[in-house]
């Protein structure tokens, strides 16, 4: 195996000195669930009311991530060649979730020491790449840098839901490890807060998330 000289650097400006100039520390704020389950929806409404509180976020989000960061094989074979694009692009399978969400869990660990609160919504369907993350976080900052939000919405909701259309192509057997179909998805044990997306509309759930930061102290 090749060995790389890599170096870690202390930084001029610590993550304490950024969280005094935001007025708030950062963490990150993890939501995970089925396709489907409103995670985008409740961590864009969560994102809009901290902004209009004057906190500093980011949001990343699964779809968008997988246009830039984490493209595709066949979107980077747009650029590069077959080679680069086979050893770069991820899908779907086990490997490349788990290298998605370990990437992104880096991400969000960067973010968090730039003093943000972090939203990150994932499907982010196997325990122990989600645990992971959370010893990162926890491991370069500190406990209660990780929040894990389960957004526990039925699969049939979900799948009534569709906007992508993605369960019909799944049951038609048109799209191969669909999560909740033929691939799996790994509830939390333990999370921070768990919302009942299925029976609950997105602002009731969205101000469960902002009551939580609160009592938290994350935010006033
Ligand atoms: N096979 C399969 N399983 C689940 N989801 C699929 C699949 N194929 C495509 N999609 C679409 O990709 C979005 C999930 O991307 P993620 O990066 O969050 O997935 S993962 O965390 O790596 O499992 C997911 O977005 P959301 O619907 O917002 O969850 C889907 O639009
Ligand atoms: N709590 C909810 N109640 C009813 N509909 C919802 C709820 N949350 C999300 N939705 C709707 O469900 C669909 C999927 O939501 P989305 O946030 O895109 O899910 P995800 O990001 O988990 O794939 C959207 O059409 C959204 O408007």
């Amino acid at each position: 195996m090749e060995k790389v000289e890599v170096t870690w650097h202390d930084h001029a400006v610590s993550r304490a000195d950024r969280e005094r100039l935001n007025g708030h520390r950062g963490c990150v704020i993890w939501f995970t669930g089925l396709s489907g389950c409103g995670k985008s929806t409740i961590a864009n409404l969560v994102d809009r009311q901290l902004h209009e509180r004057g906190v500093h976020t980011f949001l990343l989000d699964g779809d968008n991530v997988r246009h830039g960061l984490n493209p595709s094989t066949a979107m980077l074979a747009e650029s590069h060649d077959a080679d680069f694009a086979k050893r770069f692009g991820l899908g779907f399978g086990a490997a490349d979730r788990e290298e998605n969400i370990r990437r992104i869990g880096a991400v969000t660990e960067l973010f968090c020491q730039a003093g943000l609160i972090t939203l990150a919504a994932f499907v982010s369907p196997y325990r122990k790449d989600r645990d992971l993350v959370r010893k990162r976080l926890e491991a370069s900052g500190s406990p209660g840098d990780f929040i894990e939000v389960f957004v526990d919405t039925p699969l049939e909701v979900c799948e009534s839901r569709d906007p992508k259309g993605l369960y019909k192509k799944a049951r038609a057997g048109e799209l191969k490890g669909m999560t909740g179909i033929d691939d799996p998805y790994e509830a939390p044990l333990q999370p921070e807060i768990t919302l009942a997306g299925g029976s609950a509309p997105p602002d009731q759930l969205a101000a469960t998330v902002i009551a939580q930061l609160i009592e938290r102290g994350i935010v006033s």
